[in-house]
């Protein structure tokens, strides 16, 4: 369980998180929706360990969580083009490797297999070496999901991840995400701008409105009015 207490934060006189109380179960995709500059963002790096918060707690089954527990699903255009999809993918392990690994470029066979495994995992197969400058935008999305993977995290949280894809393609991705937080019993939690591509696959939303969570139901509980009042609130 990832509990999130009291958890706030300024930026000067702006209150970007204000108060968030929640509790987030392994095996779930969680929605995170809100207006631009509702806060989404802040939260997500609240989470993540990037953005230190004013006040309040971040714990993982009881425990302060640790920067290789929560993984950001790296930006499909965060990724290095010139490098193969399996290099960007062992990439997301570096953090769990000794330093010099990444001095020598060296990875150790088992976390080969696991990155070809974490492709697979997302419906990459045959994609390897694949220049990642070569695939589409939902193909690169897709080895972003697998780079946080290959972090071995027990929190997934992404960005936007769809933001620049066309509904059919940003839909797939989301499918792929849910069904990889499920299999592994990962806490996943997704910003996004279009609330209804998560239709059917979102276990629970969360809304923000000014910072504040205004919206907090399980999935089969929102309609399209609790959507829109989360933007008008
Ligand atoms: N580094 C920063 N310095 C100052 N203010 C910031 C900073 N980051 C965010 N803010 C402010 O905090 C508020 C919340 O921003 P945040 O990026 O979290 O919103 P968001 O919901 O992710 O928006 P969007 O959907 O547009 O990405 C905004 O008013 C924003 O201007």
């Amino acid at each position: 369980m990832l509990t999130v207490t009291a958890l706030e934060k300024r930026y000067g006189d702006e209150v970007a998180v204000d108060g968030v109380d929640v509790a987030l179960a392994p095996g779930e995709l969680t929605v995170l929706i809100g207006r631009s500059g509702a806060g989404k963002t802040t939260l997500l790096r609240c989470l993540d360990g990037l953005t230190e918060p004013d006040s309040g707690t971040v714990r993982l089954g009881g425990e302060r969580a640790v920067p290789t527990d929560v993984a950001l699903v790296f930006q499909a255009g965060a990724l290095i083009d010139r490098k193969s999809a399996l290099e960007n993918v062992l990439d997301g392990g570096l953090g769990r490797e000794p330093a010099w690994r990444e001095l020598v470029g060296w990875h150790a066979p088992s976390a080969k297999r696991a990155a070809i495994e974490r492709l697979h995992a997302v419906g990459l197969d045959g994609y390897a070496a694949r220049r990642v400058g070569d695939l589409s935008g939902g193909q690169r999305q897709r080895v972003g999901i697998a780079r946080a993977l290959q972090q071995e995290p027990a929190v997934l949280l992404a960005d936007e991840p769809v933001a620049a894809l066309d509904p059919a393609t940003g839909r797939s991705v989301l499918e792929r995400l849910a069904a990889v937080v499920r299999r592994r019993e990962l806490v996943g939690v997704v910003s996004l701008h279009q609330p209804r591509l998560a239709d059917g696959v979102a276990d629970r939303y969360l809304g923000l409105a000014d910072g504040r969570l205004v919206l907090d139901a399980a999935a089969a509980d929102v309609d399209d009015a609790r959507i829109e009042a989360v933007y008008d609130d």
